[in-house]
């Protein structure tokens, strides 16, 4: 009745109308379907993320290749605040028993979308670096003792119990200890590696103590199935640069620094670090609320500004006047796995023949004597076997990221001095990205010898396609962490290439100089290698 009034004019407008309406909700049904594609997606990938085999990397990329990543491009880096803002008001309000889980899977899927877009966008450098030869030479043969534990585990407490392979008896950090050898602390292809990243990532806190030793404020954290990581907090933005008048002793350890490092040793086909994985903990429900540590528990207190903050009791920097604070609640850290307990497999500590003097004034002897190397190399153990060419490879590392805190490293008791080096502590590298320190390189220079294979390594990590500052920044965005803001800023990825390079023309000095600069240690792999280009 009401249209029958109506005249033609009208009625077409309202045609017209009903029709651009339903177009609008056409258009409004396929963006949320869009929407909620690219979000069912990510889960998936982050799930598995943080280091995951090549398998898996590859099947990713194809996953992720097929997605339109013009909608995903907005969703993964929001400013720092926005996100932490979010998880602490899920956190605060959540009645749940274990309140940042959620927030802690809603980070998963931010890190997803962060790798969805990297490589989408370009061919992947990590892909291409591990599945070059180089990077998959033969293991040497493991007989029975060059196994951390299995032997032992006949006589020792890991055999207690029967093991078989289901989780619950064999839980990821327990797989990582048995799986530790002579020649190296993990096998990089090996699954196992990404469940106890995963692991370490999302398993509820069950403690929080303060860890002895050392000088710096770390915690020891526990899971459920016994597993253990030791924690290191964020204490300062993530592009700060060290202060140019501190000394490096003074210098603050860096919880991003610990996870860098632990990607750039694997880079470099060392692994030798045990894995270090980002998270955002709640200071709150997963320190203060459930540590038993009274000297911890003392020292919390809300900031004037209402985040919550702790300073524990160490030597260094454990006052009110450098606290740790979260933003209220929520706090980045680094968590790295903790090796078998010393009773089960004792390690020995070396002091490192380049260690510096710890003093405001004093050189150490190396500092002035050139020909330093020619006594180290007379001197047990570093006039036998690989341990001198294992201390370059470790100056190396430490050269790239710029720590000049190597004052000792560690070893496994079990194997002698036929073993790899433990690089451990690596919290004071990436502190300063515009300036490079030449003197953490005096073993390479001094002694003018690097492991073969390291040296074709890092040459294979300069040329393009395999650049170590695109692997590193694709190998990075695999940490939880990730998601919140990248772990290392752009001029630390790029002074790892400057420095890189620096390495090579150290190498070309001496082998201009010398014959015998390249150590080979019978790795087998082809004489084509050494025909590439520096
Ligand atoms: N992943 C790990 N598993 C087991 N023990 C570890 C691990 N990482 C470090 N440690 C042990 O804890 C000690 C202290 O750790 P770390 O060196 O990182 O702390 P720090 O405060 O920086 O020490 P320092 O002040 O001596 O440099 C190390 O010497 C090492 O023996
Ligand atoms: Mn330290």
């Amino acid at each position: 009745m009401v249209r029958q009034k109506l005249g033609r004019p009208t009625g077409s407008i309202y045609l017209a109308l009903a029709c651009l309406s339903l177009t609008i909700h056409l258009l409004l049904a396929c963006f949320c379907l869009a929407v909620l594609q690219t979000v069912y997606v990510l889960p998936n990938s982050s799930s598995t993320s943080i280091p995951r085999t090549d398998t898996e990397h590859r099947q990713s990329v194809s996953r992720s290749s097929s997605s339109d990543d013009s909608s995903s491009h907005k969703l993964p880096t929001g400013p720092q605040n926005d996100v932490l803002h979010k998880l602490n008001a899920d956190t605060t309000h959540s009645k749940g028993k274990y309140p940042f889980d959620g927030a802690t899977e809603r980070e998963g899927k931010l890190i997803g979308a962060g790798e969805v877009i990297a490589k989408a966008k370009r061919p992947s450098t990590l892909g291409a670096l591990f599945n070059h030869p180089l990077y998959n030479l033969p293991r040497p043969e493991l007989h029975g003792d060059d196994w951390l534990l299995r032997s032992a585990s006949q006589e020792e407490g890991y055999d207690r119990v029967a093991w078989t392979s289901d989780a619950g008896t064999h839980p990821p950090w327990l797989r990582f200890h048995l799986g530790i050898s002579r020649w190296e602390l993990y096998d990089r292809k090996d699954p196992d590696l990404a469940q106890l990243t995963h692991y370490l990532a999302t398993q509820r806190v069950l403690g929080a103590v303060q860890k002895t030793g050392g000088t710096q404020l770390k915690l020891l954290i526990s899971f459920p199935n016994h597993g253990q990581a030791l924690l290191k907090p964020m204490k300062q933005s993530r592009d700060a640069e060290t202060d140019v008048n501190l000394f490096y002793f003074s210098d603050f350890e860096r919880h991003n620094a610990e996870i860098a490092a632990f990607h750039l040793d694997r880079l470099l086909g060392f692994n030798r670090i045990p894995p270090v994985v980002g998270r955002l903990i709640n200071v709150t429900a997963e320190i203060r609320e459930i540590t038993t540590d009274r000297r911890l528990s003392r020292t919390f207190f809300t900031s004037p500004v209402g985040n919550v903050c702790f300073y524990g009791q160490c030597e260094y920097y454990c006052s009110s006047e450098h606290p740790v604070c979260g933003r209220p609640h929520a706090l980045e850290v680094s968590l790295a796995a903790m090796l078998p307990d010393l009773t089960l497999a004792p390690r020995r500590s070396w002091r490192s023949p380049w260690r510096r003097s710890y003093s405001r004034t004093k050189l150490a002897q190396w500092q002035k004597d050139p020909s330093y190397c020619d006594t180290v190399k007379q001197t047990p153990p570093y006039n036998h076997g690989t341990r001198l060419v294992d201390l370059i490879d470790m100056a190396v590392l430490d050269f790239l990221m710029g720590n000049m805190d190597r004052h000792h490293y560690e070893t496994f008791e079990k194997f002698g001095n036929d073993t790899f080096l433990l690089h451990l502590d690596n919290g004071r590298g990436f502190g300063r990205h515009s300036r490079d320190e030449p003197t953490i390189l005096a073993p390479l220079q001094q002694c003018c010898r690097i492991r073969r294979s390291t040296l074709l390594r890092l040459r294979l990590l300069s040329r393009p396609g395999f650049r170590l500052s695109d692997a590193m920044r694709e190998s990075l965005a695999q940490d939880p962490l990730a998601g919140v803001a990248p772990l290392l800023s752009e001029p630390h990825l790029s002074a790892l290439d400057r420095r890189l390079a620096a390495v090579l023309r150290v190498v070309r000095t001496c082998q201009d100089q010398h014959s015998d600069v390249t150590y080979n240690v019978l790795e087998g792999y082809n004489e084509e290698y050494d025909q590439q280009p520096d």
